[in-house]
């Protein structure tokens, strides 16, 4: 079977990963993809819907090969009283940790940038298709940059300045809707709450902008991730499967 599709330049990911990158883009009126349309980049991405199963088959038929499986979910905002406050002494009071949630500044830029390059092990940004260093250096600038207010839009941390425990950027990407880029808690603080802290903030920080909607990706694999978005009142939207040649 012919996958019709173009193939759309990744520049920003050219730029940044030192090679060629592109990503299919499907399109019934596309003229199918070739070989050698293919063969001028170096990895070509696919995303395909899991309810889509035929294209896998054709995809593979291309040498393409299954990278990972990513699960799209959404929460909806609730017009409730902020409980912000409250969840922190909560927080304090069961763990003993400073776990107050505030927006990150610049100087914590290099905490995040440590926290961001080894966290985000499950990835599609991935061996063999990206070294460990470039996985590491793509989530540190993402971290970095959100920050900044590029790309993502803000950084909420937990933790003082210089101790740094977990992480929740967030980018504004429509007037109803907020999206969390990156999500991720130190080791030495996991399960004990800072991650649904960070989450329940992300959700204050849509109430404050009168968001509708807060989405959220993560791999399908990451079951800590979905367990603990679904902890926290969120549903699956969409499943689907990244695919690269
Ligand atoms: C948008 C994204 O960035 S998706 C990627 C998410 N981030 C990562 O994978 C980075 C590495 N992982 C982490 O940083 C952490 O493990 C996180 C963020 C996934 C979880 O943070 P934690 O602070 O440990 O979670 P927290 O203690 O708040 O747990 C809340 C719920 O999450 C779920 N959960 C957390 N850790 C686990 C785990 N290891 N296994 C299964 N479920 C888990 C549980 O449902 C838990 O509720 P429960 O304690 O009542 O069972
Ligand atoms: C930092 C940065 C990135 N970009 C570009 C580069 C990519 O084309 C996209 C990001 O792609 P995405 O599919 O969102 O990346 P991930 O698969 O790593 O993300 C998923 O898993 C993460 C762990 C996290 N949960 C995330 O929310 C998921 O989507 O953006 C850019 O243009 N500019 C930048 O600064």
């Amino acid at each position: 079977m012919p996958v019709h599709a173009n193939i759309e330049p990744l520049r920003w990911e050219s730029d940044f990963f030192g090679f060629a990158s592109g990503k299919l883009v499907f399109d019934p009126a596309a003229p199918p993809v070739s070989s050698a349309g293919l063969d001028a980049f170096k990895i070509v991405q696919a995303k395909v819907a899991a309810q889509c199963p035929q294209q896998l088959d054709a995809l593979a038929a291309l040498g393409f090969r299954l990278v990972e499986g990513e699960t799209d979910l959404s929460v909806e905002i609730t017009p409730t009283l902020k409980p912000a406050k409250d969840k922190n002494v909560q927080s304090e009071a069961n763990s003993g940790l400073p776990a107050e949630i505030r927006l990150a500044g610049a100087a914590d830029i290099p905490a995040l940038r440590v926290m961001a390059s080894t966290a985000f092990t499950l990835s599609r940004f991935r061996e063999p298709w990206y070294s460990s260093a470039d996985s590491s250096r793509f989530y540190a600038l993402w971290a970095e940059n959100a920050v900044l207010g590029r790309f993502d839009h803000c950084c909420l941390v937990a933790g003082p300045p210089g101790a740094v425990i977990g992480m929740v950027t967030l980018r504004d990407i429509s007037a109803g809707e907020a999206r969390i880029g990156l999500l991720a808690v130190d080791p030495l603080f996991g399960g004990r709450g800072i991650g649904r802290l960070l989450f329940n903030a992300a959700q204050d920080w849509c109430r404050d902008r009168h968001k509708k909607r807060l989405r959220v990706a993560t791999q399908t694999g990451n079951i800590a991730a979905l367990r603990l978005y679904i902890a926290c009142g969120a549903t699956i939207d969409g499943a689907a499967y990244w695919l690269y040649r």
